[in-house]
């Protein structure tokens, strides 16, 4: 198996609802989110010894700064905006939109909010 990865950065705020009173993430606030994809291949590389180029996966990198970057969470989810529901709406979006080769697929995407804590969504294996 290959692996790749890539990172990327956006700002943004959220406030998630349902916590119990005073609780501080029922408040407005905002993190550098970074949120990493990883694609994965059984065996084969493509030439030149790729998986994808990593170019492959600018589009991620575009939808997050033109959607997400700077803006509100709460407005741009239909969902709470927290890591694990951010982690699945973004291996979702992967999935539909990375124009990838039929040998590879969306493995993981791992969301954080802060340099220690982190959410990931993966499909179940069947
Ligand atoms: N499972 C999850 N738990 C929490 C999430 C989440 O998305 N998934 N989110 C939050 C809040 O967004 C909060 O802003 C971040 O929480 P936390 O890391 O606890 O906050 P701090 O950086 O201030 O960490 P300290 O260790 O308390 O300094 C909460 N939980
Ligand atoms: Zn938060």
């Amino acid at each position: 198996m290959y692996r790749i990865g890539k990172e990327f950065r956006f700002e943004a705020a959220h406030s998630l609802p349902g916590l119990p009173e005073g609780h501080k993430c029922g408040r407005q606030h905002g993190h550098s989110y970074t949120v990493e994809v990883t694609l994965v291949t059984a065996s084969e590389l493509a030439d030149p010894g790729f998986v994808v180029d990593f170019a492959g996966l600018a589009g991620l990198g575009a939808y997050l700064n033109e959607s997400f970057d700077h803006r509100d969470l709460n407005a741009v989810l239909d969902v709470p905006a927290t890591s694990e529901n951010l982690a699945r709406h973004l291996y979702c979006w992967c999935v539909e939109h990375l124009d990838l080769p039929a040998a590879v697929a969306v493995e993981r995407v791992r969301v954080s909010e802060t340099a220690s804590t982190f959410a990931e969504f993966a499909p179940a294996l069947s």
